[in-house]
């Protein structure tokens, strides 16, 4: 593999820690709901929109493909960024650790059908690669001033393999 190569990894919700919250229902729910015929997830992501608002959008996104060229990182600095994905399907995920306001050694995920995730606040990540059609996602971020957006091009680019 060359210096500039990484593997997507089974997404979990410890390797993610770092950057933000997995959601998913594994194990037992929080509190069984609507007469004991939903389990609740209760409260599983840290939402932050700083000075502006909570928005809820719908992202359709051109599936991509593994191996999986990285060429630009960005991150919100202002509010925290969740992605739903409203498919059985699992998607790439690409964060990076902040090196003195730049991104470190990419990391990258795949995960799996039922997970969702939530960026934390200004965290360096891929933009939204889903690996299968329908890219179909509802996005929970920061509606507010600003543009809310830092992005750095890679050079060199990253490939990302399975
Ligand atoms: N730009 C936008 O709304 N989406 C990106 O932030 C992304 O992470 O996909
Ligand atoms: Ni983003």
């Amino acid at each position: 593999m060359s210096r500039f190569e990484i593997t997507a990894q089974p997404l979990t919700a410890e390797a993610f820690a770092p950057f933000g919250d997995v959601l998913d229902c594994a194990g037992a729910p929080d509190k069984m709901i609507n007469a004991g015929l939903c389990g609740r997830y209760h409260d599983r992501a840290r939402l932050d929109f700083g000075d502006g608002r909570a928005g809820v959008s719908l992202f359709k996104a051109e599936p991509r493909s593994l191996p999986y060229t990285l060429d630009l990182l960005e991150r919100h600095p202002d509010g925290s960024q969740c992605f739903v994905p409203m498919s059985e399907h699992g998607f790439l995920v690409t964060v990076a650790p902040d090196d003195g306001g730049t991104p470190g050694q990419p990391l990258a995920f795949v995960s799996a059908p039922g997970q969702a995730i939530n960026l934390h606040r200004g965290t360096w990540h891929g933009v939204l690669t889903p690996l299968h059609d329908p890219g179909l996602f509802a996005v929970i971020d920061r509606i507010g001033d600003g543009a809310n957006l830092e992005e750095v091009r890679l050079d060199p680019v990253w490939t990302v393999r399975a």
